[in-house]
């Protein structure tokens, strides 16, 4: 089986193509690398002793976009491409909705037109909004999101949801991922945003490194145990676990099927540090600042339904996640 996988390059991409890989599947990977770059690949074909075909390509550009499918037999797809900076997409709301939205439309309708028939969507915990109850669940009414990158996700999933109605052979699995954290192993690759972290677990790493001075905890008073935000934090390679279970049980889907990915347990932000701190060994310099806008205070999947139907669970703990993100972070210029 082929499987074409859009935004390969990055942080979620990268380790899934590995997973692929190891799990037999032949990859096409395309990235136009506007927040990656090809040593990921380079990375992958290290760990994996595979190669595959790469190409540098836009997925607005719709004619270099096309040259993928004419020239390979594609069976799936994995979409990972688009932009998820949550903050820079209230500042650019127009060229996330133009990159997340209309990628997506090229990308479907080369489906259409070379027959392709499974589609695996990266979309987010991030649709379920502010008015639902913890631990989230798929049936629970999605929307109401807080930022353009958010929308993007819920409208994604929304288009999806209508290609199923208007072509039955079509396949998808919409899967929300909840805070994906965490390293390969082998330290080749991982999360290394460009300037400053907004994520908690990147700038963890950078205080720990010595590259940051010091973790601000936005809010503590939050009606959690400690005060501090809660969330879901899953292994990134649990994650990539994850799509492969999507891509095997997509012949038995019915249109699309939404999943959470997450591992169902709550960590709050001091947590963290302090997993951090035991995994690193280096103390967390931190300040309790303001609470973040548009920040919930509690965000843990019910992750019941991917493990009765995609016999997915995740494995890796917490001390896991933070052992693996520090392996990866020590060793950045
Ligand atoms: N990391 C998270 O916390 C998280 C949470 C929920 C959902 N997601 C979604 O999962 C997907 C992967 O996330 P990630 O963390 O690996 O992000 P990432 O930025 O590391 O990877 C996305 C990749 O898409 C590429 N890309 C963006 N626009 C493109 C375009 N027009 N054409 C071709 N390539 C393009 C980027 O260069 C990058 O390599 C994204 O869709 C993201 O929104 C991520
Ligand atoms: C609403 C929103 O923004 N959602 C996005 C954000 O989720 P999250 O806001 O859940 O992820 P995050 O890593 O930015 O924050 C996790 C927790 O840490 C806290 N925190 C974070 C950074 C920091 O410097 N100090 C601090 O205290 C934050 O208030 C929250 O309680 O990022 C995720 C990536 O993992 C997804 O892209 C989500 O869609």
């Amino acid at each position: 089986m082929t499987v074409l996988v859009t935004g390969g390059a990055g942080f979620i991409g990268s380790h899934t193509c590995v997973e692929l890989l190891n799990n037999g599947f032949d990859i096409i990977v395309m990235d136009n690398y506007v927040n990656s770059s090809p040593d990921a690949l380079r990375a992958v074909e290290k760990i994996t002793g595979k190669t595959f075909p790469i190409y540098e390509c836009d997925m607005l550009d719709y004619d270099n976009f096309e040259k993928i499918f004419k020239e390979n037999k594609i069976d799936a797809v994995i979409h990972f491409a688009g932009l998820k900076a949550v903050g820079e997409s209230v500042q650019k709301p127009l060229e996330y909705y133009h990159n997340n939205i209309t990628g997506t439309l090229h990308l479907l309708d080369l489906m259409r037109k070379y027959n392709v028939k499974k589609i695996v969507f990266s979309s987010s915990a991030t649709v379920y909004g502010m008015n639902n109850k913890v631990p989230f669940k798929e049936d629970m009414p999605a929307g109401g999101t807080t930022n353009p990158y958010g929308t993007t996700k819920y409208f994604i999933e929304q288009i999806l949801k209508d290609v199923c109605v208007a072509d039955k052979d079509l396949k998808v699995a919409l899967l929300r991922y909840f805070n994906p954290i965490g390293a390969h192993p082998s330290g080749l690759i991982g999360e290394n945003p460009n300037g400053i972290p907004n994520n908690l677990m990147p700038y963890i790493a950078r205080v720990a490194a010595g590259k940051l001075p010091c973790l601000s905890v936005y809010g503590d008073d939050y009606p959690t145990p400690d005060g501090t935000g809660v969330r879901d934090y899953i292994h990134v390679c649990d994650l990539a676990v994850g799509h492969i279970k999507a891509l095997q049980k997509l012949d038995s889907i019915q249109g699309a099927e939404v999943y959470n990915l997450g591992t169902g347990k709550g960590s709050s932000v001091l947590d963290v540090v302090k997993a951090f701190e035991k995994a690193s060994g280096v103390k967390i310099n931190y300040k309790i600042a303001p609470r973040r806008p548009g920040d919930i205070a509690e965000c843990y999947a019910d992750a019941t339904k991917a493990k009765e139907e995609l016999g997915w669970e995740a494995k890796y703990t917490l001390d896991d996640m933070c052992r693996d993100s520090w392996n990866f972070t020590k060793n950045q210029k």
